[in-house]
């Protein structure tokens, strides 16, 4: 291994021992697209011993991650966080095994770009939920987004109606899974990831060890229970269509045993619903600060909606600014800046480095969709990148990233709730500009308070803006009539 030391990818000298550690205490993003600037598209880090590399390019990115994907769709041990709180089921988190295989293939059977059509009906009920929680009750804007994406993903995950306040605990519950295991895997959380030897410890002298295989067994025993209401509402005929009963119709196609599909619903709550509603903050935050962008996907919604009724999914071909809007909220502030580790599952070489089996490997996707010679004005908010000179999508925007941007990752392991994901986004913003004007708070003075564009919060994966007051107000009474109408039966106004 010394020997190819020095064919390393370069990268910033650290300390000796914990080598560059200390150097990537906080927002490391940044830090990492600063070094571009010096060490180029592809470099390396040591973790004491550990090595990383980060790929800061389109062109590394894709030649490693799609085009050799046999090496580069692996993800990094965590003994903690997915092995034992998880006993190895996360399917965001664990190794590109068989088991991977078939949840992914199960995932991508109800989640493909066809079938997300059929959770539209849900997703337009909710944008209307929001809307009027926003309306209601503007200043927990931020809670109204968590709750409205929990029920979303919770609803496509079960086919649950729309969550209420009193269903918080439950969702707290859940929320506490994500949590525990997102803090699990936080460098230094446990020793047994520094020294795995500590994972064949006896439970009676593990305290950690114990703790997180009871986590894994209540977990499971959550799932188990949400999956089988699920399996007596199929069994009644008064099943909605959801991930789930997906599972359970085919589970002998997809090899799945029950446990395995419990944590394959289960899962989703982690990997949607965080990631959705910081989406949602970015696009507040864009509003609060381009408010000339805002007024012109106004006009474009206003031209195909009318005042009379609020969007649907019937407009969404219509509405290619609000399409741009949802790849500039995810370009412009990705709430994965750092997509999701991998891992080389092989040692290989690549533009004359040698990347060792076992490296950690990182997309830097902020610094990707920040890219000069593809987007000039890379700091401004300005979906119009996005589109032709006729106003269409430009779907020729870039031959690299066909989305436009790459905050939902790469090759094998790219998000698989992608669609969901866009069509939350677009009918949710759609449905906010046609009711409400976004506007920033004023201080005692009455001067505008000038939310940041830099300032976040890492909330370990995903990462979004801090919280920042504004100012959510209706457009017209005539709004607010529709919107009370749409609320009225519980369904939007259009049903
Ligand atoms: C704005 C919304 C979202 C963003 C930005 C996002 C982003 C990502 C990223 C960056 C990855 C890792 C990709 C890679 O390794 O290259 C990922 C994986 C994943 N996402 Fe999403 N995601 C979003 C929404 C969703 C939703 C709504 C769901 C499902 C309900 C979902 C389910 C998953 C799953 C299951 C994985 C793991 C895939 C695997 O490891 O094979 N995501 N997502």
């Amino acid at each position: 291994l010394l020997n190819y030391t020095n064919n390393w990818p370069p990268g910033p000298r650290g300390l000796p021992i914990i080598g560059n550690i200390l150097q990537l205490q906080r927002l490391p993003w940044f830090i990492f697209t600063e070094w571009k600037a010096r060490y180029g598209p592809i470099m390396s880090l040591n973790l004491a011993g550990q090595p990383m590399i980060i790929l800061n390019t389109h062109k590394a990115a894709i030649d490693l991650l799609n085009s050799r994907s046999r090496i580069y769709s692996d993800r990094p041990r965590l003994i903690m966080a997915a092995e034992i709180l998880a006993g190895g089921m996360n399917v965001a988190a664990m190794s590109y095994n068989d088991r991977w295989r078939r949840m992914r293939r199960a995932v991508h059977d109800s989640l493909n770009i066809g079938a997300a059509e059929k959770y539209r009906p849900l997703q337009e009920i909710e944008a209307v939920r929001l809307v009027n929680n926003l309306l209601h009750d503007p200043d927990n804007w931020d809670s109204h987004f968590k709750r409205s994406a929990a029920s979303t993903v919770l609803g496509t995950a079960y086919g649950w109606d729309p969550i209420e306040p009193k269903d918080d605990p439950i969702v707290e519950r859940i929320n506490g899974i994500t949590h525990r295991s997102v803090r699990a895997a936080l460098p230094g959380a446990y020793l047994v990831e520094i020294f795995p030897v500590m994972n064949h410890l006896p439970t009676w002298m593990a305290k950690w060890k114990r703790e997180g295989l009871e986590w894994f067994r209540k977990d499971t025993e959550l799932f188990k229970g949400f999956l089988s209401d699920v399996r007596k509402r199929i069994a009644a005929g008064n099943s909605k269509p959801c991930l789930a009963s997906s599972i359970l119709e085919n589970q002998s196609k997809f090899k799945l045993t029950n446990k395995e599909s419990a944590w394959l619903a289960g899962i989703m709550f982690a990997a949607g619903s965080e990631t959705t509603s910081s989406a949602l903050s970015v696009f507040v935050l864009a509003m609060s600060l381009y408010p000339d962008v805002m007024r012109e996907a106004q006009t474009k919604i206003d031209e195909v909606v009318g005042r009379d009724r609020l969007p649907n999914f019937e407009d969404y071909d219509k509405l290619p600014y609000i399409h741009a809007m949802v790849k500039e909220v995810l370009r412009w502030r990705p709430v994965t800046p750092l997509g999701l580790p991998r891992c080389a599952a092989e040692s290989d070489w690549y533009e004359g480095y040698y990347i060792p089996k076992g490296a950690l490997v990182i997309s830097n996707v902020w610094a990707m969709n920040r890219d000069p010679d593809v987007y000039p004005d890379y700091d401004e908010f300005r979906p119009s990148r996005f589109l032709d000179a006729s106003g269409k999508v430009n779907e020729k925007f870039s031959d690299v990233m066909p989305l436009g941007h790459v905050t939902f990752g790469f090759g094998r392991r790219i998000c698989p709730g992608m669609h969901l994901g866009n069509q939350s986004l677009f009918m949710d913003i759609a449905c906010i500009l046609w009711a409400l004007n976004i506007d920033q708070a004023t201080d005692s003075q009455g001067n505008p308070i000038v939310p940041s564009k830099d300032d976040c919060v890492d909330e370990g994966i995903v990462v979004k803006p801090a919280q920042f007051p504004c100012r959510f107000t209706a457009r017209s009474k005539d709004a607010i009539a529709v919107l009370e109408h749409a609320k009225g039966d519980g369904k939007p106004s259009q049903f």
